[in-house]
């Protein structure tokens, strides 16, 4: 395969497909004017100028006709009543819950990669693993975790399973660590804290401090050299355990997984015949 010269996203004005545009203009990795985008009212809001020479249609097959590589970014909703043929391209889906199987038969191409973002693509900071068809060639391969690596760190995966689960993981982006922040917030607020320094103090523990998992600190490592002080940190982390904390986060990752390959995209127009 040789490189796609030109890119097309559906949904492309959405909060993923938007934000990998824009990373993909910012990393050089595509020109404007090789890069195309859709949705429903063929109109581009861009008020800093930051998409100019973006092409924009309402034409999803317009779009399909203009574009080596598809790259569809609409909700499982849209997508279930879209009709889509892509004409044997490469198709990289983001949509959660549609298996490869499905986009092969909705959208009428063998070559699909089903990718799972997360909303740190906003910031360039998603992880991003794939899942490829077995159509699919090892260059377009390469060039798949590149494009992904404009705005972040991506992984191959080798199951529906796999994918399913880092759906629910990673694809759920800063979910969890909001829960945890709303958490520690509200508990702050019952204990009479002002609302400033909570809020302030819960941005501090899991936005800043968190930094310091990473390279450098393994969470396992730093949760070791927090506990051997035996002090404040240690009596926190023992009782939080002891009050389920890990069977808690299992049962929301079980019920996540159990959305994500729920085929939450159910097709309601007729399949194309796949290419
Ligand atoms: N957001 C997230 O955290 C994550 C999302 N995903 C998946 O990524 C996909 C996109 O999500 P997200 O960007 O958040 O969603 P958004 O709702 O922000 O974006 C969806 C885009 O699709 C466009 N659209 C809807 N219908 C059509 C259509 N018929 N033809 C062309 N464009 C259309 C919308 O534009 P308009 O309404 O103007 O037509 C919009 O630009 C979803 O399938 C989701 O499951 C995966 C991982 C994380
Ligand atoms: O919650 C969702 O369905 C989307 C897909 C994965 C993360 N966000």
């Amino acid at each position: 395969m040789s490189e796609p010269s030109t890119i097309g996203i559906i949904g492309g004005t959405g909060w993923l497909g938007r934000s990998l545009a824009l990373a993909l203009l910012e990393t050089g990795f595509v020109l404007p004017e090789a890069l195309l985008l859709s949705n429903r009212s063929g109109t581009l809001d861009d008020p800093q100028g930051s998409l100019a020479g973006v092409g924009i249609t309402a034409d999803n097959q317009e779009l399909v006709a203009r574009s080596e590589l598809v790259i569809l970014s609409v909700r499982p909703q849209d997508l279930s009543s879209m009709a889509l043929d892509v004409q044997g391209k490469l198709l990289v889906s983001l949509v959660a819950g549609a298996s490869l199987a499905d986009l092969q038969a909705h959208c009428a191409s063998q070559r699909v990669i089903r990718a799972m973002p997360n909303a740190a693509l906003d910031i360039r900071q998603s992880y991003t693993p794939w899942l490829a068809s077995a159509q699919v060639e090892a260059p377009a391969k390469a060039y798949v975790q590149r494009l992904f690596e404009t705005c972040g760190a991506a992984d191959e995966v080798f199951s529906e399973a796999q994918l399913n689960y880092l759906t629910a993981l990673s694809g759920t982006g800063p979910s969890y660590p909001a829960l945890l922040a709303r958490a520690l917030f509200r508990d702050a607020l019952a204990r009479g804290l002002p609302e400033g320094v909570a809020r302030r103090a819960v941005i501090g523990v899991v936005v800043q401090a968190s930094q310091l998992i990473g390279e450098r600190h393994g969470f396992e490592a730093l949760l070791q050299r927090l506990s051997e002080y035996r002090g404040v940190s240690a009596a926190a982390i023992e009782a939080m355990a002891e009050a389920g904390f890990e069977a808690s986060v299992g049962a929301g990752l079980d019920r996540a997984m159990e959305v994500a390959q729920s085929r939450l995209f159910e097709p309601v127009v007729a399949p194309q015949k796949p290419r």
